[in-house]
């Protein structure tokens, strides 16, 4: 487990009433702390790649967010549009309703669309909704992003009706072996829950609470 556990975090703010202030206080917060990444929406990310251009801290979006259910021309076109004003790590929203009517095939093609226009300038995470999923649709949507080449598998949004689950967790995990990237997401609010996701093998955690997340750590050390 690497005991760096900031860099762990994509510190993350979503929220669609957002300020740029509270973009830049997020950017600044991901310096001070050194978190792995600043998770923003699509419309925020020339201001944040402007902010932490010259850092070690990435820029991350959101595609097709929050619901999946773009047309993947669309999350493609997101996606080159996205990595032009200055992010290296993609969220992808999977077509959670294609999934659920067993449509693999666009499932497959519209990760494959995404990590395509991503290419070599940016990761894919590939944000499975597990909260409106059975286990089995879980499954097959980890085995479908390994099949396209995403980088990571990815929770939750944190916009539906639940959040990271440890089970969860241990069960994406499990699907996609050692190597791929597993990120927790939704609900990560304290060092405590962040320490469960990582013991159950996440990789990586997005999370809107991540100051606190590290205060935490920080009260835990001082104890
Ligand atoms: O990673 C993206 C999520 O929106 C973060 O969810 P949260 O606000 O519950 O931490």
């Amino acid at each position: 487990m690497n005991t760096d556990f900031a860099k762990y975090i994509d510190h993350t703010l979503l929220k669609a009433d957002a300020k740029k202030d509270a973009i830049i206080d997020l950017c600044n917060e991901a310096k001070m702390y050194s978190f792995a990444s600043v998770c923003v929406n699509p419309t925020w990310v020339k201001t944040a790649a402007e902010m932490l251009e010259g850092t070690p801290v990435k820029v991350c979006t959101v595609i097709g967010f929050p619901l999946g259910a773009s047309t993947t021309e669309t999350k493609a076109f997101e996606t080159t549009s996205a990595i032009q004003n200055g992010a290296t790590e993609i969220d992808m929203v999977v077509n959670i309703g294609a999934l659920r009517s067993r449509d693999d095939e666009l499932v497959k093609r519209d990760i494959q669309a995404v990590v395509e226009a991503a290419a070599d300038k940016a990761i894919v995470k590939v944000i499975i909704e597990t909260s409106l999923l059975t286990d089995s649709e879980k499954r097959t949507a980890c085995e479908l992003a390994v099949v396209a080449g995403a980088d990571f598998v990815k929770t939750s949004t944190g916009f539906s009706t639940g959040g990271a689950t440890v089970e969860d967790v241990k069960l994406m995990r499990a699907v996609v072996g050692p190597e791929l990237g597993v990120k927790a997401s939704g609900g990560v609010r304290s060092f405590e829950d962040m320490e469960q996701m990582i013991e159950a093998g996440a990789t990586r955690i997005g999370a809107s609470s991540g100051v606190q997340i590290m205060n935490g750590l920080k009260s835990k050390e001082d104890y």
